[in-house]
C-alpha cells in the first residue's frame, strides 16, 4: 500500500515470537492514521475539530449508494446532477482514477468545494472516494475538507471499488476508537441490498 509522499511506511513486526514467549506471538503495527482505506476525522485539518472517538458511529455502518464517473477532471455539482440521491446517506464514488494502489498517484481528480452544499441538501453525511484525498495533493488550504465538514459531510478515503458496480450496498467502514486521533484505517467491506 503506498502511503502519503514522506509520511511513515506501514510495518508489522513481532514484538514477541512464540518461541521467545514459550506461548504466543504478539505483533505490532506502525502506521499512518492515513494508510490506505481511512476516514478523516475533522481534527485531521482543524485544531478545534472533532477527534475519532468522537465521530458519530452511524455513520460509517449502513446502507449506501455507489456511483461512477470515469476518471472526471474533477468532482463537482454538475458530475452529480445526472444522479437521483433522494434518500441516500452515504455515498461512494468510483473514479478508477487511482488504479495501483501499490503507487501513490502523481495527480488526482479534486473535489470541488461547490459539491458539500449540493451533498449536504440531498442529505448525505458520508462521501467516499477511491483516490487518497478529496483536495488536489499539492493544496495546503484543504478547500474540499473544509468544505465538507462545514456541511456535515464526513470523508471517506482510499475505498477500492475496482470490480464494485453502481447500486446500493450496505457499508460496513468503522474507525478504530482512537481518542486523541486525526484518523484511523478501517475495514470497509459492501454487501448487495436484497
Ligand atoms: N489530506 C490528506 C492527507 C494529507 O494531506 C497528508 C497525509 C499524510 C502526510 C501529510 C499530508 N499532508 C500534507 O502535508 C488526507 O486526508 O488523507
Ligand atoms: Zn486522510
Ligand atoms: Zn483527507
Amino acid at each position: 500500500m503506498a502511503v502519503w509522499p514522506g509520511d511513515t511506511p506501514f510495518s508489522y513486526r513481532l514484538t514477541w515470537t512464540k518461541e521467545e514467549t514459550g506461548s504466543v506471538n504478539v505483533g505490532r503495527v506502525t502506521m499512518s492514521t492515513h494508510t490506505g482505506t481511512h476516514i478523516d476525522a475533522p481534527y485531521h485539518f482543524d485544531r478545534d475539530g472533532k477527534r475519532v472517538s468522537e465521530l458519530d458511529l452511524d455513520l460509517y455502518i449502513g446502507p449506501v449508494r455507489v456511483i461512477r464517473l470515469h476518471r472526471p477532471a474533477g468532482i463537482s455539482r454538475r458530475e452529480l446532477e445526472g444522479e437521483n440521491l433522494e434518500g441516500v446517506a452515504r455515498l461512494l464514488i468510483r473514479t478508477d482514477a487511482w488504479p495501483d494502489k501499490s503507487v501513490f498517484p502523481g495527480e488526482i481528480p479534486p473535489v470541488h468545494p461547490d459539491l458539500a452544499p449540493y451533498l449536504e441538501e440531498k442529505g448525505i453525511r458520508l462521501l467516499g472516494l477511491d483516490l487518497p484525498s478529496v483536495d488536489p495533493l499539492d493544496s495546503k488550504a484543504l478547500p474540499a475538507h473544509h468544505a465538507l465538514t462545514r456541511h456535515g459531510v464526513h470523508i471517506l478515503e482510499g475505498v477500492v471499488l475496482d470490480r464494485v458496480e453502481p447500486g446500493e450496498y450496505e457499508l460496513a467502514a468503522l474507525p478504530l476508537p482512537l481518542a486523541e486521533a486525526d484518523g484511523s484505517p478501517v475495514r470497509a467491506a459492501l454487501r448487495p441490498l436484497e
